[in-house]
């Protein structure tokens, strides 16, 4: 997979390599008390922390320059509380346990990139705070979901690992590691191995490797070029959250009735729909919003963008306008998602349009039953 941004990829391969055996392991472990609620409600784990301690070591020590726009922050971990001592030490103990495992040679790793050794709170906590920069338009940066889908992590279904390279707004490369994905989507398949690592690189392709670090001659036995399918219409089936809270799900089925899907809706945790949709699931991902004032976060959407586009799909807002990485840490106001392969994109644009069209006359109905009711 010779390409541009060669160091960069095995650089962000490791380090989601690692953070992927991080969460695996808390996963089978996670006890009460290691889960905290943030401010907007949502969860966030010891995995979710130390993850990110991990993946931004590895970046900082391997493109120390390089800005990192990451979901989490070490806020919660520095308070002086017993609970807090305790995440601490939780998160600083599961990130130098995986970092300090040998650089594996044959999966190209470097002990220059922070591997091989412990590096303690203080340096952990520094490096999860990398992750506060602002975004925007200009120069080279990262974005980390640490673990996207917290939720399906929790529930024991589908998260991922998500770290993408931006170049001026532009992603240039996007991974994805998916511990819960199966390996193989071939139905006859005789193993039901899970875990998949998706690699995007801007015109050189969609790419799903092991998970699992192997040999040269395993990784390139095991490596898949993804296309997603020519489907019709009737064909498709939509990929979609799996919190109603993140998604306009019923108006999901109102898009799929009117392009004469018949397929029920594939839900899903995470960016894990991403990956599924550029290996051939599916064939639509619709994330139409519903929270109002929900602004999408750049970190949610920027590798599984470019996974599709490599994969020959295409990615817009409802509006079929591009997703704008370069307004900060989120893509503004939030006119949703729409991913798709190329031949049925602009179709499931203008079904989208028509239903909500419908919608907003349904509403305006509605309100004007209320209004009369009120004066009558
Ligand atoms: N209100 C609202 N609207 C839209 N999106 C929201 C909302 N709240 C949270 N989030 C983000 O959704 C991320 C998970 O998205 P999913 O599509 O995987 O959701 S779902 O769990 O499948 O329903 C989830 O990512 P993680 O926090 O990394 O899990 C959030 O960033
Ligand atoms: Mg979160
Ligand atoms: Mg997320
Ligand atoms: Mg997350």
């Amino acid at each position: 997979m010779a390409a541009p941004f060669l160091l960069e990829q095995q650089v962000a391969i490791a380090a989601v390599r690692r953070a992927c055996s991080l969460t695996t392991t808390v996963f089978n472990k996670l006890v009460v008390g290691e889960t905290l609620v943030k401010g907007d409600k949502s969860p966030v784990t010891v995995a979710d922390f130390a993850a990110q301690a991990v993946i931004n070591t590895v970046l900082s020590h391997a493109f120390p320059d390089d800005p990192i726009v990451g979901e989490e922050d070490a806020a919660d971990l520095r308070t002086a509380t017993p609970e807090s001592d305790a995440l601490r030490a939780r998160v600083v103990e599961l990130a130098d346990d995986v970092l300090a495992q040998l650089p594996r040679e044959h999966a190209g790793e470097r002990a220059e990139w922070g591997l091989g050794r412990r590096w303690g709170s203080d340096a952990l906590l520094g490096a999860i705070d990398r992750g506060c920069h602002v975004g925007g338009r200009a120069g080279r940066m990262w974005t980390l979901d640490p673990i996207d889908g917290t939720k399906g992590f929790l529930r024991g279904g589908q998260y991922a690992v998500c770290l993408a390279l931006l170049v001026d707004a532009r992603v240039e490369l996007g991974i994805i590691g998916c511990p819960n994905l199966p390996a193989d989507t071939d139905t006859d398949a005789t193993t039901d191995d899970k875990g998949a690592l998706f690699v995007a690189v801007r015109g050189h392709g969609a790419h799903q490797l092991p998970l699992e670090p192997s040999t040269q001659q395993q990784q390139q036995q095991q490596h898949r070029l993804l296309h997603m399918p020519r489907l019709a219409l009737h064909d498709l089936s939509f990929l979609e959250s799996v919190e109603k809270a993140h998604a306009a799900l019923d108006t999901n089925a109102r898009v799929a009735a009117r392009l004469g899907v018949r397929a029920a809706p594939v839900r899903m945790d995470s960016q894990a729909k991403y990956a599924a949709l550029a290996r051939g699931g599916g064939g639509v991902y619709l994330r139409l919003p519903v929270a109002h004032g929900y602004q999408e976060k750049i970190w949610d959407h920027a590798p599984g963008s470019l996974l599709v586009e490599e994969a020959g799909g295409v990615i817009s807002d409802y509006r079929g306008r591009p997703l704008d990485f370069g307004l900060g840490r989120t893509l503004g106001e939030n006119f949703g998602v729409v991913a798709a392969r190329k031949e049925v994109h602009a179709e499931v644009i203008a079904a989208v349009g028509a239903v909500l069209a419908e919608e907003a006359v349904e509403k305006e109905g509605e309100e004007s039953v209320v209004r009369a009711m009120m004066n009558p």
